[in-house]
């Protein structure tokens, strides 16, 4: 039985049984050369587990599938033969890997450096010279096999450098071919997969670069405005939808496994029963946990995922302003509200700049801001590609005025709240903390409070020579190779009352934030010199959701027009 207790839905966490549960702290990362050939097997303890994770890796299996006759017979078994080879080629190889790491784990004095060649047939490692180089990139490129090995080659030597480099060779030579095989082996630019090394160690780095090439599981919000959990999850498994709670930090999510009809289209669907929406994206409406009759904002808010879900916290009391730039989104923003039964949203459509002018005085403000979408690469692999240094420089810029204009929506003097929720679905941390800590140092009047969430990495404090204010560690990370979740960064403020002396006008900080003893990147405001050949440049950026119109907007401010 899925859903042993009778108790409502709602309220209290429902007590689930899941092993998979726990927060992702100490779980073991295997190195690449480490691992087996199923990556989704090697996969580090989850939130949600996937139905994958029990099965083989099943890629080759259309070849067996081909019909086998007396013309193709010998073809077919002489490619066999050199798979099952090339296989147990790799099987050895990551078997000296592990048994070499195992033994240099266990008695790290043991002179001398492990032998690579002594055991196996194989070919030692070659980092190969940049003539090397060029001439495999005159020749086509790589095959496969070659960026495999190289890949997990790389990756063990600059795991013990010292000890596996070939004589003469540099660490950045190793790094530089590493990267090179990634960008071209997952199919990311330069630029991006630098922006990444920078993020994790070098074997997480993989972890993250294979998670996103994995679809992550589908996951579907009960509408408690409209039904119970229990009630939605009995009345799919009825229709043949095979289902299970998300995990224990979530009362109204659910993992749907696999399913015989289409899940967006189900009656239950049309009636509003559950809205389709990614695990990640229920954090940042548990952060801002809205308390009914509050007055909130959710700043940029289409398609209305996290809106609808806290309408539904609301239980359809209060209000909700739901906002967003984009008006063609909107349309969509409108429908969900409608399906799902929500009687305390007013849809409308301006620059999130433009608040507090347009109303303030929120109890609560969500700003699950425009972001550059690299925590969700598995849904849209474009951003492998099409993002560029310029395009971060813009964003965060966009993120930091976006935060102050939240920030003083806030009404210091709620009785019940005082709170704003920043998200993004990014990893990368000029859109995260950067802006968080950027926000402290505007914002002398708020601070940043526990999320309330029970899992997830903290956030950076400190990040390439930058320190961030020290309470960045209350912020919360999320991660597709860890989590097996969109990538997410969730923080939540408290809003208190300014002094006098704290006191900036709005408009003065839209056009130039001041200077406020700061470094230079981050006190420039839009119409910086700094940032001036971004903006008179191109403009035609196609962001993750349509931040065209704000970008042709930021110009005509400039400009005074
Ligand atoms: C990450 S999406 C929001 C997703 C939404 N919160 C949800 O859960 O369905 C970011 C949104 O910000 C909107 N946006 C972009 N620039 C904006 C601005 N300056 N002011 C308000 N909204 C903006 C985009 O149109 C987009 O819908």
């Amino acid at each position: 039985m899925l859903f042993p207790s009778d108790e409502p839905l709602r309220g209290p966490l429902q007590e689930f049984d899941f092993d998979t549960d726990e927060e992702e702290g100490d779980s073991p990362k295997a190195p690449i050369g480490k691992r087996k050939k199923s990556k989704q097997a090697e996969r580090p303890l989850k939130i949600i587990p996937t139905a994958s994770d029990a099965s083989s890796d099943d890629s080759d299996a259309s070849d067996d599938e081909e019909r086998v006759t007396m013309a193709n017979m010998e073809a077919r078994s002489k490619a066999l033969d050199a798979r099952a080879a090339a296989e147990a080629e790799l099987d050895a190889e990551e078997l000296r890997g592990a048994q070499e790491d195992e033994e240099e784990d266990e008695d790290v004095d043991m002179d001398g450096e492990a032998d690579e060649e002594g055991n196996m047939d194989a070919e030692p490692f070659h980092l190969p010279t940049a003539a090397e180089r060029e001439e495999e990139k005159a020749r086509g490129g790589p095959d496969l096999q070659v960026v495999q090995r190289r890949l997990r080659e790389c990756v063990r030597v600059l795991e013990k450098f010292s000890k596996r480099a070939e004589k003469g060779r540099s660490r950045s030579e190793y790094t530089g071919q590493l990267m090179a095989d990634i960008a071209s082996y997952y199919g990311y630019n330069d630029f991006l997969v630098e922006k990444f090394f920078q993020l994790f160690p070098v074997a997480e780095a993989i972890e993250f670069f294979e998670a996103n090439e994995v679809s992550r599981p589908v996951t579907i919000r009960t509408n408690t405005l409209r039904t119970r959990r229990r009630d939605l999850a009995q009345a799919l498994v009825n229709r043949g939808v095979n289902l299970e709670p998300i995990g224990k930090w979530t009362n109204v999510g659910l993992q749907v496994f696999e399913s015989s009809v289409p899940i967006g289209a189900t009656p239950e669907y049309l009636a509003g029963h559950y809205m389709l929406q990614a695990a990640s994206s229920l954090l940042p409406v548990i952060a801002l946990s809205p308390q009914p009759n509050e007055r909130v904002l959710d700043m940029a808010s289409a398609p209305g995922g996290k809106t609808t879900h806290i309408a539904a916290l609301l239980q359809n009391t209060g209000v909700v302003f739901a906002n967003d730039a984009n008006k063609a989104r909107t349309k969509s923003l409108t429908a969900n509200v409608h399906r799902l039964g929500c009687k305390n949203v007013v849809v409308c459509s301006y620059d999130g700049r433009e608040f507090p002018k347009v109303m303030g005085g929120f109890d609560r403000v969500l700003l699950d801001a425009p972001c550059s979408g690299t925590g969700v690469i598995s849904k849209d692999s474009s951003v492998k590609l099409n993002k560029s240094d310029r395009d971060f420089t813009l964003l965060s810029h966009l993120q930091k005025q976006l935060i102050l204009c939240a920030i003083d929506s806030v009404s210091p003097e709620s009785k019940t709240g005082g709170y704003l929720v920043y998200s993004t679905c990014s990893v990368t941390v000029d859109e995260n903390e950067a802006v968080v800590d950027y926000a402290l140092r505007k914002r002398p009047n708020v601070k940043l409070v526990d999320t309330g969430l029970s899992f997830g990495r903290e956030g950076f404090t400190k990040y390439r020579g930058k320190t961030f204010n020290p309470s960045l560690n209350l912020t919360r990370r999320f991660y597709p190779h860890v989590h097996n979740m969109d990538g997410f960064f969730v923080s939540k403020f408290k809003v208190e009352k300014r002094t006098k002396a704290q006191s900036a006008p709005v408009d003065a900080e839209m056009k130039e934030p001041a200077d406020e003893g700061v470094d230079k990147e981050e006190s420039a405001g839009f119409d910086s010199e700094e940032d001036r050949p971004y903006l008179e440049g191109s403009l035609s950026v196609l962001l993750e959701d349509g931040c065209i119109l704000t970008l042709l907007f930021l110009q005509r401010r400039n400009e005074g027009g």
